[in-house]
């Protein structure tokens, strides 16, 4: 009895130590999942395999074959039958596929390291994005699979939560389930060896009843009827209604209150090592739920797959062996707890117990391999009925039964971690598993982007290097252009119009000469051909600046057509603003001078000119000097001619007829002179007209800077037409370049997030492996002191 008990207090103190393990481990595995979501959120959304999944659908569909009502169930043999050889190993859970159909993925992408279906935990439910069309799951967006996968995340770290709890649990729950009038309520009374729960030969319970020991309400059996369980809680009668027990019969099989479960605080008052409610170290709690029907069984499978649960009690009645929905709950129950006890009740009744109990174990191995495995353990064969009959009567009861009732608790309490801590190990090494998986398919993503932007920034280079040296190239070109085409026109501005200033006169003698009365009108006629003369030139100039300008642009617009043929596509924007300003340079060719800025008056002074009498009058001392001397030549010649002998004549008449008469003479020759001079500046007045009005334009345009004003006013209209073309070309290429420059600088930032992700994932898959070693060494370390 002493051996006996230290064997138990040495299994309580290993069991003690590998909570404490499991406990740590747990906690680390959900701050592992925490640290992912965080960088799945702000740094790389995690890359999730999704090119089988819709592979798989597109089969399912094509088939005709059923899909289950979520992927992470087992009996998805579509998908099963996609899953490939996989490279990594993992224990087995609820989520696990088991590769049952035979795998036919020889076409399998052989880009992919690894198949969404290799996942168990971590596998995201994506049928809610899926419309029959296997391309809307190619096109989920990243972002969405990212946001998929961290709330996958975030239901894996809720769910560790509560293995943490259950692992520091003290409480241990039986669920006693199985086929309608299987006996389940018969054995949980054979079991606590008392008569409370109602049995009937007819379907009669209709609700879960959980039996626990009566020291957990104070010692004072009582019967709780829970309408909300969640919001239960024994010492606060409000969350509950007292029901007696001559009622329970009655709640049990009616249920007219609508319970959702029913709470049993009963007294067991054998000792701790017979009883199994209280047994000196876990507080356990048996719940007997309604037999499977159709109706009855997903509210019996979601209770089974609850935390708590350590152990599913599967009644089976060896007269009717396991019914189709006795059979759907075990395959989807040992899914869950992979060791399922099974008790097959009513052996009794059975007359050849031999070939029952080969059929009967003949399903278990198809429909759970693994408590086939152990089922000198966990399958008794045991007749409920004759126990409890043999209790009242106060005989022993079978030793079938007894052998049953010592495996339980075995199973319950002596091998509890295979009941209660295996579960939350198995779930950790899973997500471990799991997050091994990703994080290699991250790294491999990582590794593939990294690669890609290589190459791309390598392609780009030398369309960058080509960019940066057009951009400076034909900048350049664009200003030569430019300044080339402001000094052509300032200079032949400059040389136009100073030559036209300068033979102003020319143009005065083409204006036909009246004669002398007509001299004002003749001034008038001569001033106007002047003035018209200098519009005409300037209108001259302006068109041959148009004409620069139109050069210029065409230069332009062939550079502008070297930096359309480098565009991507990019700045077609840009080009295509360009072409309007291209339009303009085509129809160039009908650019006029009129399009320029207006001229407006070609001269300032030009406008307020008037004829002066100065204009007809000619004091130029040099010029009279001239004439006059053209004029008394005239008359020496005359004189010379005509009267040069009789001058002679008269000078010897002088000495001859006396100074009187010499003196007359000479003043008759004098006046001869003066009409003579008189006369030749009368002949003379239009040459006098245009010239002194030519010098007097002249010199008014020179004052007032007729030449330069034009040369400025073409320069700058001339600049103003070509710049906005040239600052065009100027933009648009630096556009370009900004454009490459940011789509090289956006490949880097890309690529330093790939660098840092393929870093973190390989950490992580290296941190996550040596968690699933120690998670799995919990479970180790139990193999020196038990089974397990
Ligand atoms: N012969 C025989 N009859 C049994 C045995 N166990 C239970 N019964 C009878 O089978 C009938 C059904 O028993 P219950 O315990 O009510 O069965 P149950 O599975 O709880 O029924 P539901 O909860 O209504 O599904 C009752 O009449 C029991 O007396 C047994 O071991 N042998």
């Amino acid at each position: 009895m002493n051996a006996s008990r230290q064997e138990q207090e040495m299994q309580q103190r290993v069991f003690a130590d590998k909570c404490q393990r499991l406990h740590t481990h747990l906690v680390g595995t959900k701050s592992l999942l925490r640290e992912i979501g965080e960088y799945n959120r702000s740094k790389w959304p995690v890359h999730y395999p999704l090119g089988r999944i819709a592979q798989a659908m597109t089969t399912s569909n094509s088939s005709g074959l059923r899909r289950t009502n979520s992927m992470l169930m087992s009996s998805d043999s579509t998908l099963v039958g996609e899953v490939g050889p996989t490279p990594m190993r993992r224990a087995m859970t609820v989520e696990d596929v088991p590769s049952s159909s035979s795998s036919s993925d020889s076409d399998a992408d052989a880009e992919r390291l690894l198949d969404a279906n290799d996942l168990s935990v971590l596998k995201l439910d994506l049928r809610v994005s899926y419309h029959g069309d296997s391309d809307v799951i190619g096109s989920l967006e990243e972002s969405s699979i990212a946001r998929l996968f961290d709330e996958r995340l975030m239901q894996c770290e809720a769910h560790i939560d509560k293995l943490i709890a259950r692992v520091t649990d003290k409480s241990s729950k039986i669920l006693v389930t199985g086929d309608l009038n299987a006996g389940k309520s018969t054995l949980v009374n054979a079991l606590l060896r008392r008569d409370i729960l109602p049995f009937d030969q007819q379907p009669c319970t209709m609700l879960f009843c959980e039996v626990v020991d009566a020291s957990l309400n104070g010692d004072v059996e009582e019967i709780h009827g829970i309408s909300d369980i969640s919001a239960y809680s024994q010492k606060d009668p409000r969350t509950y209604t007292r029901v007696s027990l001559p009622d329970l019969e009655d709640v049990v099989m009616e249920n007219s209150e609508q319970f959702q479960q029913l709470k049993i605080y009963t007294r067991d008052v054998r000792s701790d090592g017979a009883s199994l409610l209280h047994n000196g170290s876990v507080d356990v709690a048996l719940i007997d739920s309604p037999g499977l029907n159709r109706d009855s069984l997903k509210t019996t499978q979601l209770f089974a797959r609850q935390e708590e649960i350590d152990v599913v009690v599967f009644v089976v009645n060896a007269e009717n062996h396991f019914t189709l929905s006795g059979q759907d709950f075990l395959v989807s129950a040992g899914n869950e707890k992979a060791h399922i006890f099974i008790v097959v009740n009513r052996f009794d009744a059975i007359r050849r117990k031999d070939r029952c109990e080969r059929m009967i174990l003949d399903q278990i191995r198809e429909l759970s391999p693994l408590t086939y495995a152990e089922r000198s353990d966990l399958v008794h064969f045991v007749s409920a009925h004759e126990q409890l009959a043999a209790e009242r009567s106060g005989t022993q009861g079978a030793e079938s039964f007894s052998r049953m009732e010592k495996s339980l608790r075995s199973f319950a309490l002596e091998q509890r971690f295979k009941s209660k801590l295996a579960p939350a190990q198995r779930y950790a090494m899973n997500v471990l598993g799991d997050v091994q998986y990703l994080a290699a398919e991250n790294v491999a993503a990582a590794t593939k982007r990294i690669q890609e932007i290589n190459a791309l920034l390598r392609e780009s280079m030398p369309r960058y290097e080509t960019l940066l040296h057009e951009r400076t190239d034909t900048t350049r070109q664009a200003e030569a252009a430019l300044d080339d085409g402001c000094a052509e026109v300032r200079r032949h501005t400059a040389a136009h119009l100073t030559n036209t200033t300068r033979h102003l006169q020319d143009v005065a003698e083409k204006v036909a000469y009246p004669g002398l009365l007509s001299l004002w009108t003749y001034a008038e006629s001569v001033l106007l051909a002047m003035v018209r003369h200098l519009e005409h030139e300037v209108s001259e100039c302006d068109r041959f600046a148009c004409f620069t300008i139109q050069h210029a642009r065409a230069d332009l617009a062939r550079l502008e057509d070297h930096r359309r043929s480098l565009d991507d596509g990019e700045s077609k924007d840009a080009a295509s603003s360009w072409s309007c300003g291209d339009d303009d340079a085509s129809t160039s060719s009908s650019l006029t001078a009129s399009q320029l800025a207006p001229i407006g008056s070609i001269s300032n002074a030009l406008d307020t000119v008037q004829l002066e009498l100065s204009d007809f009058v000619d004091f130029d001392i040099a010029h009279n000097w001239a004439a006059l001397t053209s004029v008394s030549t005239a008359v020496t010649l005359l004189a010379s001619k005509s009267m040069a002998s009789n001058a002679l004549t008269l000078l010897r008449l002088s000495s001859t007829m006396g100074p009187h008469t010499a003196r007359r003479l000479m003043v008759a020759s004098a006046a001869l002179i003066g009409l003579g001079s008189v006369f030749y500046v009368l002949s003379d007045m239009d040459a006098t007209v245009r010239r002194k009005l030519s010098a007097r334009l002249e010199l008014m345009l020179d004052e007032e800077g007729f030449v330069h004003h034009h040369a400025e006013r073409l320069t700058t209209e001339a600049s103003r037409a070509i710049r906005p073309f040239v600052w065009h070309l100027q933009h648009t290429f630096q556009r370009m370049v900004e454009a490459e420059e940011h789509r090289r600088a956006d490949h880097l930032r890309r690529r330093h997030v790939a660098q840092d992700s393929q870093i973190y994932f390989d950490e992580l898959r290296i941190k996550a492996h040596s968690l699933a070693n120690l998670v799995r060494a919990v479970g180790n370390a139990d193999a020196a002191n038990g089974p397990f």
